[in-house]
């Protein structure tokens, strides 16, 4: 199994981070202030990502990543290959956005006047703490909300990049930096764009503990969620998703392509 993209995947997704941070540091009211914890988990993912993506167009159309310009894979097959990457990349991300978000909530709340002290100290204390309070199973509360929202979105996302290069460079040339920076731009508007109903769904059943389980599955939130909000609760945070999408997936893509080109 070649190995490059996993490695690509794994320092485009570092690059993509730094620019994204300033927006998640907004999104978290500065709680990450280091960078070590969001770069560990993004660089991580990221490389499964691309990496499975990869390997499943090789595995698709036995055509490595150097022959794929000369002979295009059909969307097809770039669509499934980009919802096995979803897939697979869950297991992974399912933990780190499970701490993310029970440490967003808490900044959050934290930020009101006269509020409890915070409950986790950090990351390694949330994983520990949820671990013991929870079982290990608990670092994969929201998992299945998660693959919902990460499947098909992946798909899309790979689908609009690859749609989005053959639009400016069709006769499989390599696309330039600025096509490559504009579509990695927009695959990551669209997907987050499509993402954010679940994405929504999903924070909420994370924040579900053992012992108010809120929710009795992802239909269950979603029912509850719309009644008691209206239809607008499946978008929110669609502004700063897509604000960061774009830095975020441009640097990203750019990167990737520029490193696999780099190695041959
Ligand atoms: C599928 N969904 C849109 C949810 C995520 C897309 C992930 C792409 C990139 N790692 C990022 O953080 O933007």
């Amino acid at each position: 199994m070649p190995v490059e993209e996993f490695v690509a995947g794994w320092i485009s997704g570092a690059l993509g981070l730094v620019l994204g941070h300033p927006f998640d540091t907004v999104k978290l009211l500065g709680f990450f202030k280091g960078m070590s914890f969001p770069i560990a988990s993004i660089a991580v993912v990221n490389s499964i990502l691309f990496g499975v993506y990869s390997n499943t167009l090789l595995a698709l159309t036995a055509t490595s990543h150097q022959e794929r310009r000369a002979q295009p894979p059909s969307y097809r097959h770039v669509f499934i290959a980009g919802c096995t990457g979803g897939f697979v990349q869950v297991y992974c991300l399912a933990p780190f956005d499970l701490i993310k978000v029970r440490l967003q909530n808490q900044t959050e709340s934290r930020a009101r006047p006269g509020s409890p002290p915070p409950r986790y100290r950090g990351p390694v204390h949330c994983a520990a703490s949820i671990c013991q309070e929870e079982g290990p199973r608990g670092l994969f509360r929201g998992a299945w909300a998660l693959t919902l929202r990460d499947t098909p979105t992946l798909g899309i996302y790979f689908v609009t990049y690859e749609w989005l290069c053959r639009q400016s460079a069709p006769d499989g040339q390599n696309p330039s930096s600025a096509t490559v920076l504009v579509a990695g731009g927009f695959a990551g508007i669209t997907s987050w764009a499509v993402a954010t109903p679940l994405d929504v769904i999903k924070s909420r059943m994370q924040m579900a503990g053992p012992k108010h389980r809120v929710y009795r599955g992802v239909l269950d939130c979603m029912a509850r969620s719309a009644r008691q909000e209206g239809l607008g609760v499946f978008f929110r945070g669609l502004t700063i998703n897509s604000a960061r999408a774009f830095p975020v997936n441009a640097v990203t893509f750019l990167s990737y392509e520029h490193l696999l080109r780099w190695w041959g």
